[in-house]
């Protein structure tokens, strides 16, 4: 597979403050990268960084070239956490003036029927609401028909038709073979599309990998039933942490599910309804993020 993003010992301060720890990583052809931390981590300044638009020091090519390059800027779409306002000037003259700038682009009328921004692509940018703002601000990175996308927190703002859009735009780029690097706190739609994740922490990735490695490496599971044999009786299974009762259902949680599974089958006559969960990105990237981090 070919790599598309290479970056080796990657530094970043803001003054004395240091922002970016020693970052090395690699993102190929095609991949879809969920970039995720908690607020502060780092991840926009990453992303500034791999747009050329602050200096490091390490070592850091997209196509083969450094960050902010003519040749590499001609496929890179960006969506950054800043939205562009221009005082009088309407969704659709602000496309067709981009669109303007590159020897080909998508046609800003079709770019705005295909994002259903239709209903407001009339009016002018400062009417527009948070949300309606961020659709635009996508439709600006598309319009290039860039082969690598960086999306910072996309979809902030946007209600629930807007979100499923964008997802399964994300989608069909994916198909098309793009290669899409995306912050987001809406872990739930991270690990729908993440081909690999990258976890930051303080200016460090405390873990790269697909998020069924994560789930492999937290074996957590939620196993939930209904029992007519008191709550009591599971709480010597193996490997269970927590046990509730809520809403006449058991919700066991163990660290190891094959072993809890295996022990608790022995009462399978007295279960009824049994479902069993691995844990979402969400819960393991908390237990993750709470980690101390050296
Ligand atoms: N212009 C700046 N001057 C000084 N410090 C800054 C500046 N911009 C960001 N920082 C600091 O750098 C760190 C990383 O910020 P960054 O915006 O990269 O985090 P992030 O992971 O993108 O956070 P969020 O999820 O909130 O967007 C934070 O501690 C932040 O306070």
């Amino acid at each position: 597979m070919k790599t598309l993003i290479e970056a080796t010992h990657l530094k970043f301060n803001y003054g004395q403050k240091s922002v970016l720890k020693d970052i090395s990583f690699r993102v190929n052809s095609g991949e879809i990268i969920g970039l995720i931390g908690e607020n502060g981590a780092g991840k926009t300044t990453l992303l500034n960084i791999l747009l050329g638009l602050y200096p490091t020091t390490g070592d850091v090519v997209l196509f083969g070239k450094q960050p902010g390059s003519k040749v590499g800027k001609a496929h890179i779409g960006s969506m950054l956490q800043t939205d562009m306002v221009i005082q009088g000037v309407t969704v659709s003259e602000l496309l067709a003036e981009i669109a303007s700038c590159y020897e080909t682009s998508f046609s800003p009328e079709q770019l705005i029927k295909e994002l259903h921004l239709t209903t407001f692509a009339k009016e002018r940018l400062t009417n527009l609401s948070g949300g309606q703002l961020r659709q635009v601000t996508f439709a600006i990175a598309l319009i290039g028909n860039p082969d690598l996308l960086f999306l910072d927190e996309p979809t902030v703002g946007m209600d629930v038709q807007a979100r499923q859009s964008f997802w399964h735009r994300i989608r069909l780029l994916k198909q098309q073979g793009k290669t899409i690097v995306i912050t987001s706190h809406y872990l739930n739609e991270i690990q729908e599309v993440a081909d690999r994740i990258l976890v930051m922490k303080n200016g460090q990735f405390i873990f790269q990998g697909s998020f069924n490695d994560l789930q492999n490496q937290h074996q957590r599971v939620e196993i939930v039933f209904q029992t007519e044999r008191a709550s009591d009786v599971f709480k010597v299974l193996p490997h269970v942490t927590e046990i509730n009762k809520s809403d006449g259902n058991i919700h066991i949680r163990s660290t190891d599910g094959d072993a809890t599974l295996y022990a608790l089958m022995k009462n399978f006559k007295h279960l009824h309804q049994i479902t069993v969960t691995r844990e979402s990105l969400e819960t393991i990237f908390v237990q993750l993020t709470n980690q101390e981090v050296k």
